[in-house]
């Protein structure tokens, strides 16, 4: 299974340790395509696409999405590039997606995101940060009966 899972870079990364615990559990199930996305040393400015630039991260991400079973995303910290790939991977319709929020944040979703959740190809799921493990299991769960 291959999984693209989706997090803040240049949207702010106060949340890196929660992308690095949700990218190790996803590795657990399949291969996470966006395993950069968890990693620390990867800071707000982004990765460094070298000549290519932001063509090359944003046409390597979208193959990746098309490629992909199933979206993880974690979109308690908002994110342009985050709710963009949300909005893409919904138009190519097959695809499993689960949006993990945390409401102890203080922050209220975008209805963007809160407002897709159709209770089948699209769940969005309110979470505590020590939950993070059992919610993704129980989604892949679920996922394997369907
Ligand atoms: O350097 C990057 N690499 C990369 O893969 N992305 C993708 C993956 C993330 O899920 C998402 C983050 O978007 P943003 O940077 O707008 O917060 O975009 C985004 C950037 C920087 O915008």
């Amino acid at each position: 299974m291959k999984v693209y899972f989706c997090g803040s870079i240049r949207g702010g990364r106060d949340d890196v340790h929660i992308y690095r615990r949700i990218v190790q559990k996803l590795q657990s199930y399949g291969s996470v395509l966006t395993e950069h996305v968890g990693s620390t040393e990867i800071s707000e400015r982004g990765e460094d696409a070298a000549s290519g630039g932001d063509r090359i991260i944003h046409d390597r991400d979208v193959d990746w999405l098309q490629q992909s079973d199933v979206v993880v995303a974690e979109v308690t910290n908002p994110s342009l590039g985050v709710g963009y790939e949300l909005g893409r991977a919904v138009a190519m319709e097959t695809k499993n997606i689960l949006c993990l929020f945390r409401p102890s944040s203080g922050r209220r979703l975008s209805a963007m995101i809160r407002g897709a959740d159709d209770g089948d190809q699209f769940v969005v799921k309110d979470y505590r940060e020590e939950e993070v493990e059992n919610i993704l299991e129980e989604f892949f769960i679920h996922l394997k009966r369907t």
